[in-house]
């Protein structure tokens, strides 16, 4: 693999996501060899690979589903063994991981997300209601809140798994091919709404996408890093050396997103 070439920037923006040594195989089949990443606060990473090349695998580790063979996966510093924090990640699985016959309203799916792997079953109080109508808000998707998520279009369908990604306001929120079987309209509305919270909040973000043209847009041509048949692009919100904050929303209330509301579409 090649070195990173990640510049300064640690000195302020502590890691979020920190993989040494990773290696990871199937039976015989070896997917991740000897990787060594470090995602820092504010970083936006793009994952680009070609099919087959390890990407929702590499995911599958880092939100824990799946143990490394080798080398070791650190959560906002903390060794993923002991890691219990889980409320600080959003988590957006591929479109296809959903069953569309799954009865649930867009109300239910959202607040499930309340749920850490620990807290199932706990009852709903005011301040969880609070937090699940501010990201039905802040995904312009109220109107869609007792409809039932099946019977929604698919770019409804990925405003409503981002809702649920976003419901306990994450500090890191992982996108696993978010705009798959999308229209290209709905896809760069989707993008445009990504690049915003990654601007105006404090959200650090890891996105598989095949879409070259949205990943390059915004993150560049060149790879921060390779690994095997995987390559990094990384972008922060501002230079990595400047350590003040800026020009950031802090709540879910604030970030109602601009554009055609959902239920149009
Ligand atoms: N459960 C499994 N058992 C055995 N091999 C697997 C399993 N899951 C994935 N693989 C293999 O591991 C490799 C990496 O798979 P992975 O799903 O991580 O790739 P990917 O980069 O996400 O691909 P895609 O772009 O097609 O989604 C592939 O060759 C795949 O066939």
């Amino acid at each position: 693999m090649t070195q990173s070439t990640r510049p300064a920037g640690e000195r302020c923006h502590l890691p979020v996501v920190s993989l040494d040594n990773v290696s990871f195989h199937y039976e015989q089949r070896l997917v991740i060899e000897q990787l060594n990443f470090h995602i820092l606060q504010r970083d936006f990473v793009g994952l680009i690979g070609s099919n087959g090349a390890g990407k929702t695998t590499l995911l599958r580790m880092i939100v824990g589903l799946l143990k490394p063979d080798e080398g070791e996966v650190r959560l906002f510093g903390t060794p993923l063994s002991k890691f219990r924090d889980w409320e600080r990640i959003g988590y957006v699985p591929q479109k296809n991981a959903f069953n569309p016959l799954f009865p649930a309203t867009v109300r239910e799916v959202v607040t499930s997300g309340l749920y850490g792997r620990k807290k199932l079953f706990r009852p709903i109080g005011r301040d969880d209601k609070k937090k699940v109508d501010d990201a039905l808000h802040a995904l312009s998707i109220e109107e869609l809140a007792d409809r039932r998520i099946g019977r929604l279009s698919g770019g409804q369908q990925q405003r409503v798994f981002l809702a649920r990604a976003l419901v306990n306001g994450p500090e890191l929120l992982i996108l696993d091919e978010p705009t798959v079987g999308i229209d290209s309209e709905t896809q760069e509305h989707f993008f445009h709404m990504i690049r915003h919270m990654h601007q105006r909040h404090n959200i650090t973000f890891l996105m598989v996408s095949h879409d070259l043209d949205m990943m390059h847009a915004y993150l560049g041509y060149e790879p921060a890093q390779t690994s095997g048949k995987l390559k990094f692009y990384v972008k922060h919100t501002h230079e990595p050396d400047n350590c003040a904050e800026t020009n950031l929303a802090h709540s879910l209330r604030d970030l109602r997103l601009a554009g055609e509301p959902a239920a149009a579409r």
